[in-house]
């Protein structure tokens, strides 16, 4: 028996003839006839029928059959071999057609092709309600295609079309130029090109089908684009990736949108959709039922019906957050420790900083030293803008803790962070005769168990680490006080539970968040806000630019460079995949050291390992190089305070927050500092968004700023907040919803405090089931 290979070469060899003939060959054609029709051709039932009649055809109707045959025939899978199925009958079985599934079956029930459970797998995605609350990030509108002779230039949009003509160039040695026309399906024609991407050509074969979007380049009447996103769709079946309004999934390699879309389809048609919300409710909150708000978020007929999914969703994600933190909330007020928090040893800190506080780090200060001297458990979240000095703040509440005969821990989201936060505490701390301590994973055992034991025999009095402090089995002599960073979860009340000998707790946090969301969000923590930078701080410039005056921008950075200053190069996020990110950076680093010889430069991106990004990070503070080029993972927290440049690369696909963030990676010295945005082609509207960040160094007015930019109901990305949780909210417009969400959870838990009764049951499994689905589950 032929395997699929070799039936498609037999098929492949005369279609291709004929095609490269014009189809003109009836000889050819003759023999591709027969062949369908042999026993041989079986195996494509589709490419038959794209076939069926070929030969009364005209020329046009004829290259456009033989494309498409030609497609199937690539898209032609090999069966599974005879192990696989063998496998296959052990292994779960698959829900039969029409069969329903309960949202807490496994995903290997669901019907997604070979290998498909594994691929949801991969992305956390385990149950069938993983699948369904796995929402979209953001969604496009493929309903109308647009007409090629009105698109503007700048403008993004979304084509689809067939690969009409495929060219690969190497203009000069180390570089690859791929172009493809693509033909739509009104007969338009658009050129689209890659540069240095190998690895997207084998999507983009002759006849295949794609999706692109990008933004216009124009040139006279032909239409080019420069393609952000790219889509190969399934031309066999009907297509859930074109005509509509289509979400796209946080995915990674190898997983398509397709597929994804496809698995969104399965789950919705296969689990019933019962809602766990009484009607009564809804209608009091003129919320949509679930079953309409999921088709809605994953599959929406139009913009109304996906924001009143959006919407219910949201409500649904306020609302068990509520209803836990209510739960909760009965043993809200533990008892902890009580400190002195002598104002003489406030005085002995301060007299050891180079400052002084300001008054907002005062009146912070004063907050949390009300709690440490209570009876009660400090459960308090710090929020100030980047470089506000929290920090120091922290550092001054250790110290107390400390001298009040306790020890103290900063646990850091990562490895790069407890290093900075330790050099730091060093700092302050070292000459008060406070003994630091370091613990991370990626130290060698032997030093790991060293510091466990001089933790445990309190040898030590303040050790930094990443949240392995907590999780490791470390048992600390006298825990006093736990400073947490950059917290964008909940649960801290179970950790607060956790933590061995019931420590204060503190949590520093650089997210602008409003005030109403904060209650939610952190619905179980006191609020501090430091709302004041330290004076004498230069602000940063900020310029915007255009990316044809890269060349004058990377100069400013070599000027800075030969001031003995440094540099950090952030480059665009890509979307989906982090061997994208990778490559692009690498290019970037490249491109860089061609432009700046002078320049020593080094590359930080997220495949590195921890104890890597370390390194690279440890050498950069010892200024061993001066251009850091880098993906996003250098967000949060880093402080090298001689870096007085931050370039941002494509900074228009970065959320103003996030721009904000890299921003303020700079101007943490006293050296003037400066942010470039070098921006690629963008619309007005992001010129705008952009502007904001040229105009603003305050965290608070950006977000402000940018909520209102955002008109409501406007399709956008759903990875607002930053927070797991709460993964659907937009907090310029949710304020009503989380008032009423509020309220409704009050009232359920008045009345029913265990939600007991019958008509709540959904509800509570629903409830439980939130808490553990990896789709809600809190990370901590
Ligand atoms: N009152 C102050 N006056 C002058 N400098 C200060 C003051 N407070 C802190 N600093 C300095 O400002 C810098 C930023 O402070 P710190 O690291 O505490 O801020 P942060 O809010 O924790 O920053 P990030 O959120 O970016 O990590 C540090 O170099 C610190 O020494």
């Amino acid at each position: 028996m032929a395997t699929v290979a070799e039936l498609r070469e037999k098929l492949r060899r005369p279609l291709s003839a004929e095609l490269a003939s014009g189809c003109q060959n009836r000889v050819v054609a003759g023999g591709v006839e027969k062949l369908l029709a042999s026993p041989l051709g079986n195996p494509f039932p589709q490419v038959r029928e794209a076939l069926r009649g070929y030969a009364e055809w005209d020329g046009a109707a004829r290259e456009e059959a033989l494309r498409a045959a030609l497609s199937l025939l690539t898209d032609a899978k090999e069966k599974p071999k005879a192990p696989a199925r063998a496998a296959a009958k052990t292994a779960t079985p698959v829900a039969a057609p029409g069969e329903r599934l309960p949202p807490d079956a496994p995903v290997e029930r669901l019907n997604t092709g070979p290998g498909g459970a594994r691929k949801l797998q991969s992305l956390g995605l385990h149950l069938l309600r993983d699948v369904l609350h796995a929402y979209p990030h953001r969604h496009e509108d493929r309903r109308a295609l647009p007409d090629l002779a009105e698109v503007e230039e700048g403008q993004k949009v979304t084509v689809e079309g067939r690969v009409v003509a495929k060219s690969r160039r190497s203009p000069r040695p180390g570089m690859l130029v791929i172009d493809v026309t693509l033909e739509t399906p009104s007969g338009g024609r658009v050129k689209a090109t890659w540069f240095n991407q190998p690895w997207v050509e084998k999507q983009l074969r002759e006849g295949a089908r794609l999706v692109l979007t990008g933004r216009v380049k124009k040139f006279g009447r032909s239409v080019q684009l420069g393609v952000e996103h790219l889509e190969t769709v399934d031309a066999a079946q009907d297509s859930l990736s074109t005509g509509r309004i289509v979400g796209v999934y946080d995915s990674k390699d190898g997983i398509s949108q397709e597929f994804l879309r496809r698995a969104a389809h399965r789950a919705l048609e296969t689990v019933p959709l019962d809602d766990y919300l009484p009607a009564h409710w809804r209608r009091q909150y003129g919320l949509t039922d679930l079953g309409d708000a999921l088709w809605g978020m994953h599959f929406p007929h139009d913009e109304s019906h996906l924001s009143r999914g959006g919407a219910r969703l949201r409500f649904d994600e306020y609302l068990f957050l509520e209803l836990r933190m209510l739960l909760q909330g009965e043993d809200a007020v533990l008892e902890g420790k009580r400190f002195n928090a002598k104002s003489d040893d406030i005085h002995t800190f301060e007299g050891a900083l180079p400052f002084r506080f300001t008054n907002a780090q005062r009146r912070v200060l004063l907050e949390i030293t009300d709690d440490m001297r209570s009876d009660r458990q400090m459960a308090r979240l710090v929020q100030g803008d980047v470089g506000s000095g929290k920090t120091a703040v922290a550092a001054c509440a250790l110290y107390l803790a400390v001298r009040d005969g306790y020890q103290g821990a900063l646990m850091a989201p990562t490895e790069i962070l407890a290093r900075q936060h330790y050099a730091n505490l060093v700092g302050y701390l070292g000459q008060l005769d406070v003994r630091v301590g370091l613990l991370m994973g990626a130290m060698t055992p032997k030093a790991k168990l060293e510091m466990q034991t001089r933790i445990a025999e309190g040898s030590v009095d303040v050790v930094v680490g990443t949240q392995a402090l907590i999780q490791e089995n470390v048992r600390f002599d006298n825990l006093g006080l736990a400073v947490v960073d950059e917290e964008h979860r909940f649960g801290v009340q179970q950790r607060r539970k956790l933590l061995s000998g019931r420590p204060d707790v503190l949590v520093m946090s650089a997210t602008p968040i409003p005030r109403s969301l904060a209650l939610t969000a952190y619905g179980d923590l006191e609020l501090s806000i430091i709302d004041e930078l330290p004076p004498g701080r230069t602000p940063i410039e900020t310029k915007l630019i255009q990316d044809n005056f890269r060349a004058q921008a990377y100069g400013f950075v070599m000027g800075q460079i030969r001031e003995g200053r440094q540099a950090f190069v952030v480059t665009a996020l890509i979307e989906e995949s982090d061997t994208l990110e990778l490559l692009a950076a690498t290019q970037l680093a490249d491109d860089l050291k061609a432009i700046l010889p002078e320049a020593r430069i080094d590359l930080l991106h997220g495949k590195m390992s921890a104890a890597e990004k370390d390194y690279v990070m440890e050498r950069f503070r010892q200024r061993e190089f001066d251009i850091l080029v880098s993906t996003t993972v250098i967000e949060v927290g880093v402080d090298v305070p001689n870096a007085s440049v931050m370039v941002i690369e494509n900074a228009e696909r970065f959320g103003l927050a996030q721009l904000h963030q890299l921003r303020g990676r700079v101007g943490r010295g006293s050296a003037k500092s400066y942010c470039v945005l070098i921006a690629g082609e963008h619309s007005q509207k992001t010129r705008k968004r952009l502007k904001i960040i040229e105009g603003s160094t305050d965290g608070f007015v950006i977000a402000e700023a940018d909520l209102k930019l955002r008109g409501p109901g406007e399709i956008r990305g759903t990875r607002q907040s930053g927070i797991p949780d709460l993964r659907l909210a937009d907090l310029a417009n949710d304020t009503q919803i989380i008032e009423q969400a509020r309220e409704l959870a009050k009232h359920i838990l008045a009345h029913d405090p265990k939600l007991e009764h019958p008509r709540l049951q959904y509800l509570r499994s629903e409830l439980q089931n939130r808490s553990q689905s990896v789709a809600f589950r809190e990370v901590i």
